[in-house]
């Protein structure tokens, strides 16, 4: 997975206005305007490996005799995954233009519903990716006055950081996965974070095409009147370089550039993984204010719910990842969507039903479902399993989950399990706490098959 690149965008240069004569009187038209390098958030895109990193739009058309203005050049559109953020390294900064609608908007996007567990206006934040929200610090057009661009760059310049630097905090901090990413050079002074792409569809220009030159019929006032042309379009075809005889009216401008960094932000720090059924959503529910779709038949996730938990001094983003089964990585159940969110998140709550095989049910136990849970996701992708986890021990009211839970102990060491009942909220004040001390580094345990007694 790549979630981090660095492109190079030039937008397209503007056509050449056309001199031209026609029975004495000037007919030259406009250069059309060069295209713009446009970056749009899709879910059609998972991370940057696909995406090319020198992004060029076509230039723009010279105009030509009877006052004919030139082809406006095509856009280069290039796709981004939702949770893109955009570092300036060189350039204009990027201006949003527009939301498409989304008509076909995949149930596995980033859902809206990001819920807080509590108000609390005084917590930090964390990278929470909160859909509907766009987060262009400066959605300053390309064409604002440069005055205003350099009180804006001043302004950042304060938060200027070496991003490298965060790039190499992030992906070592709290022992998270070491995501692919790209080297990024040497250490440069980058304004970050200057737009965040958060919904389907929305777009950002991040290079602007150069406006079209004037045709002389633009140049002079009263074009009927006849006047003595110094060239003609016919003598322009003689001319070897003929932007060296085209007045600064006539000659297209060029179209801006701009070096930047794209980060992916991950979808949340912990995921809830689980079996189908295992209470994932009624758990999140009860840690936080969020109201996931809840019911006693598999998949009643049908994509990941969001909720917020927050502490005092930190807010940490859950998500519940609809029910691993068994060939999940095959694609099987809901298959590789929702491994894929996995991808992107830093901390692995593993959620085991403690009566999945009681009184009679077809259920396998704690122990087994961990071992097929890990399965699942190191054949989805190696080392996915290898990040801090805990267990969350479900269902403590169910009769006879005491035995299994402390079964369920003997066999799995390494890793601290909280025994919680969903339902009835028990034991989620210990697990908030257990959680906190994994997302800040202040307890670190991972999950691996040869910590599970299965035999
Ligand atoms: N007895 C008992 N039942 C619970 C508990 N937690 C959840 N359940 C029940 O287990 C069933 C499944 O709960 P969900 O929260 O939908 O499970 P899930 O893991 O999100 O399911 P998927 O969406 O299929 O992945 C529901 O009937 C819940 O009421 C618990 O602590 N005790």
């Amino acid at each position: 997975m790549m979630d981090q690149c660095k492109i190079f965008a030039k937008a397209g240069d503007g056509g050449n206005g056309c001199s031209s004569l026609r029975k004495g009187r000037p007919d030259g038209g406009n250069g059309g305007r060069g295209g713009d390098v446009i970056l749009e958030c899709s879910h059609r895109v998972w991370d940057f490996s696909g995406l090319q990193r020198h992004l060029i739009a076509e230039k723009g058309g010279p105009g030509s005799s009877k006052k004919l203005i030139g082809s406006r050049g095509a856009d280069k559109v290039a796709r981004v995954p939702i949770g893109s953020v955009v570092h300036l390294v060189n350039g204009d900064i990027p201006s949003v233009v527009k939301t498409q609608s989304a008509t076909d908007v995949d149930p596995w996007d980033i859902p809206g519903a990001l819920v807080d567990d509590f108000p609390n206006p005084g917590n930090g934040s964390t990278s929470s990716v909160t859909s509907g929200e766009v987060k262009a610090m400066h959605s300053t057009s390309c064409s604002s006055s440069q005055d205003e661009e350099t009180d804006v760059k001043k302004s950042e310049k304060s938060r200027q950081v070496a991003l490298t630097d965060v790039f190499s905090q992030l992906s070592t901090s709290n022992g998270a996965p070491e995501f692919g990413t790209e080297d990024i050079g040497e250490k440069q002074e980058i304004l970050y974070n200057v737009a965040e792409l958060t919904e389907e569809g929305q777009q950002i220009v991040i290079a602007r095409g150069g406006e079209g030159g004037l045709g002389n019929v633009s140049c002079v006032k009263d074009s009927r009147k006849p006047v003595t042309m110094a060239f003609s379009c016919q003598h322009m075809d003689n001319v070897q370089d003929p932007d060296s005889v085209l007045s600064s009216q006539q000659a297209g401008s060029p179209g801006s550039e701009t070096v930047l960094i794209l980060e992916l932000k991950s979808i949340a720090d912990v995921s809830f993984v689980g079996m189908p059924n295992a209470g994932k959503s009624t758990l999140l529910g009860a840690i936080s204010r969020a109201k996931p779709a809840v019911g006693d038949y598999a998949f009643t996730t049908l994509r990941p719910n969001l909720g917020n938990l927050n502490y005092d001094d930190l807010s940490i983003t859950v998500a519940d990842i609809p029910g691993l089964i068994k060939g999940a990585h095959q694609n099987r159940g809901l298959g590789h969507a929702f491994l894929r969110h996995i991808e992107r998140t830093k901390v692995l709550a593993y959620v085991v039903d403690l009566a999945a095989a009681l009184n009679g049910r077809k259920g396998i136990p704690p122990w087994e479902q961990l071992r097929d849970l890990i399965l699942e996701l190191e054949y989805h992708q190696d080392g996915l399993s290898k990040r801090p986890s805990l267990i969350v021990a479900n269902k403590t009211d169910e009769e006879g989950a005491e035995e299994v839970y402390k079964e369920l102990k003997r066999r799995v060491q390494g890793v601290p399990i909280f025994p919680v009942c969903a339902v009835l909220g028990e034991g989620i004040a210990d697990l908030k706490a257990g959680l906190k001390m994994l997302v800040s580094s202040e307890m670190s345990s991972e999950l691996c098959l040869d910590q599970i007694l299965l035999a």
